[in-house]
């Protein structure tokens, strides 16, 4: 297992192009399958995540190849619904498959999908969304087979706006007879993005970017090129490194209207940030102020996604801080790693009560998901002295090689490998 070694205590400082959505290219490529034929997407960034989706979409048939951040993906001879469950295992995301391949070969033979372990991740939305569209479902221990002869619209009322049940709903009811009208639906911009594309190829979809997404079904979608939009969770990671550090930081390629609640709440902290068209300028040579509360909820409230990063700096404040997490119950799990780095935080159910320390300090963590490795790592450039972060398997699967963004940004970061020349190839 990989591991990054980072010599802590040196402001970050430079200039950095931010990658495309790791959570708007999994949906999209997904979506692919709903056309016949070559799509083109842009700015797919090179992740262990994408390139799960590409294996899968490879085992069902597709030819698709990853040439710099560009994918080419053949859609023509797909030919099977049934999608391995070593490969459905091997990422949340693996389920917007089951919305296309249903609505496209009225079947879609999955199971249970893996992921980072950060809570339940229940799917019972997705899959009542998909018997209201018509399709029958059935569970067998872990495999789930769907299955219906014609999808036809109908209202759906989301009692939790699930970002993934929204897309899922919105895949399968593209090509279904008549209109699907999704309330409550999830308001972030992967899912407009994903709304985008689907009308690149033709679908008649309103809505997306409000709480009420109105899908006009097709009869077929016909192939495009797209662009994936700026990855707003890398771009905050990033924000908040250069807080946490006190440095000063350009980010390229952002959106950043998708970035402002974090904005808002770092200049609370005292952090200064100057937005110039799809550029943030970061400053902060100063300790940062303590936040009183900060609670994660459904766009464009506080994500989740940025939770722990954001509870680094806090770590790091002039007094004490409260975040609330209350979209996923494990995603605290990086406190434990922070409190070994010299951070005071104690948790009560979903809440962590930060006061902050003037220094963390250097120790080995491990990253037990995707965005606690991210936080660990930005603890770690902070921190005084050195910090090796272990299982950085779980940051690649949303950073493309994370040690190369942040030594081009002045960090002292390395990776270590058992394996020689094991870097994915390019
Ligand atoms: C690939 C992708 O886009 N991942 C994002 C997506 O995940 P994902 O789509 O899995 O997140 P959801 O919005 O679906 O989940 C939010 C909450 O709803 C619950 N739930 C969800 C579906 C369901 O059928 N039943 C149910 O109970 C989940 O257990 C969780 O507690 O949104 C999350 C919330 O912003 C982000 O953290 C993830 O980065
Ligand atoms: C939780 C995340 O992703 P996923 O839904 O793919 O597990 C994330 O990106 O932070």
């Amino acid at each position: 297992m990989d591991k990054l070694v980072i010599e802590g205590g040196k402001p970050l400082s430079g200039s950095i192009v931010i990658q495309g959505a790791k959570n708007a290219a999994l949906p999209i490529l997904a979506a692919s399958l709903l056309a016949e034929g070559t799509i083109t997407l842009d700015s797919v960034p090179r992740l262990l995540d994408i390139e799960v989706m590409l294996n899968i979409l490879r085992e069902l048939g597709c030819r698709a190849e990853h040439v710099g951040e560009t994918v080419v993906l053949d859609t023509t001879a797909l030919h099977t619904s049934h999608v391995p469950e070593t490969l459905m295992s091997k990422m949340r995301s693996s389920i917007f498959l089951m919305g296309p391949l249903l609505a496209r070969f009225g079947e879609a033979q999955v199971y249970q999908p893996g992921g980072c372990a950060i809570g339940e991740r229940k799917i019972d939305l997705h899959l009542q969304g998909l018997e209201a569209l018509g399709a029958e479902i059935e569970e067998i221990g872990n495999r789930i087979v769907c299955r219906s002869a014609k999808l036809t619209g109908t209202d759906i009322h989301l009692s939790f706006p699930s970002v993934g049940a929204t897309e899922n709903l919105m895949m399968a009811a593209v090509l279904a007879e008549g209109r699907t009208t999704l309330t409550n639906a999830a308001r972030e911009p992967e899912i407009q993005d994903l709304q985008r594309f689907l009308n690149a190829m033709g679908a008649k979809i309103m809505g997306a970017g409000t709480d009420t997404i109105t899908i006009d079904g097709v009869a077929e979608l016909t192939p495009c090129r797209y662009k994936i939009i700026p990855d707003r969770i890398v771009a905050g990671t990033i924000m908040v490194a250069a807080a946490a550090t006190r440095g000063a930081v350009t980010l390229q390629n952002t959106q950043p209207a998708h970035l402002s609640s974090l904005i808002h709440v770092l200049r609370r902290a005292g952090v200064q940030i100057v937005v110039d068209g799809d550029i943030i300028k970061v400053d902060s040579a100063a300790r940062p102020k303590s936040i009183e509360r900060i609670v994660t909820s459904p766009y464009p409230a506080f994500p989740t996604d940025l939770q722990s990063q954001v509870m680094v700096l806090l770590t790091l404040a002039d007094g004490v801080s409260i975040m609330k997490e209350t979209i996923f119950e494990g995603r605290l799990k990086h406190v434990g790693e922070l409190s070994r780095m010299g951070a005071d935080i104690r948790v009560d159910m979903n809440a962590a009560f930060i006061r902050g320390v003037t220094r963390l300090y250097g120790a080995t963590v491990e990253a037990t998901d995707l965005r606690a490795g991210a936080a660990l790592v930005i603890a770690g450039l902070a921190a005084q002295g050195r910090t090796i972060v272990e299982q950085v398997h779980h940051i690649d699967r949303g950073y493309d090689r994370i040690e190369h963004m942040l030594t081009k940004l002045g960090a002292r970061i390395s990776r270590f490998s058992p394996v020689p020349n094991n870097e994915p190839a390019r």
